[in-house]
């Protein structure tokens, strides 16, 4: 069981940003992925994700491509929450698009109850953020890619969250790339890291 990026190449334009690049994430491991800024980490994120279109190679979650439709298991939060949701919908549907969350998730993440009544502009970043990240840990995922997820927090909340998100990994026996500048943030939450070199 394992989310595996095979032989990956991308470009936005005519040089290669990724080359022949493989990820593999087994089911209940936490892996770093850290580089400098430009080296493509993020696409590499949305390629996993199936959020940007394969130009070569291949993604498989549990041995399987990544549905092409309905929910899909390798769920992305990005670092700002305000690109992620609708702006015309209040955030109990947003939430609700990732399946119905456990109770426990909601109280661990501290999400009040009367956010969920409330359009994204009437939250904060970090309120808006726990809410991402909830949705993002519904029943069916099975990996998270977590794209600096928790940079434009303060440490106490960044704390609370990844407390909460580390033990639903544990209880779900799910995955996690964590993307992040942060090395300290890092080498507390992963087993594993892999370093992106710079760009070409
Ligand atoms: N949609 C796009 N169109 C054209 N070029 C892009 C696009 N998205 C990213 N790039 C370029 O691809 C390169 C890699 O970007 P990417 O966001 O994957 O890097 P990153 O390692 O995540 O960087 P950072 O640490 O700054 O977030 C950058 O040079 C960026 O300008």
């Amino acid at each position: 069981m394992a989310l595996e990026g095979r032989n990956l190449s991308f470009r936005y334009g005519e040089s290669w940003l990724l080359k022949n690049e493989e990820l593999r994430i087994e089911a209940g491991e936490i892996v770093g992925l850290v580089g400098p800024s430009g080296s493509g980490k993020s696409t590499l994120a949305r390629l996993l994700a199936g959020h940007e279109r394969l130009q070569e190679g291949s993604v498989v979650v549990n041995g399987s491509p990544l549905p092409a439709r309905g929910r899909n298991p390798v769920q992305m939060v990005v670092q700002h929450p305000e690109q992620a949701v609708n702006p015309r919908w209040k955030l109990r549907r947003t939430l609700l698009e990732g399946g119905t969350p456990d109770e426990s998730l909601l109280i661990g993440l501290g999400i009040e109850p009367e956010w969920l009544d409330r359009f994204p502009n009437e939250l904060s970043g970090g309120e808006l953020q726990r809410i991402c990240v909830a949705r993002a840990l519904g029943p069916g995922t099975r990996y998270l890619i977590a794209d600096e997820m928790t940079t434009m927090l303060d440490a106490i909340t960044q704390a609370q969250i990844w407390q909460t998100v580390l033990g639903w990994a544990a209880r779900r026996g799910a995955g996690i790339l964590v993307i992040s500048h942060e090395r300290q943030l890092i080498r507390r939450l992963c087993s594993r890291v892999v370093e992106r070199g710079a760009r070409l």
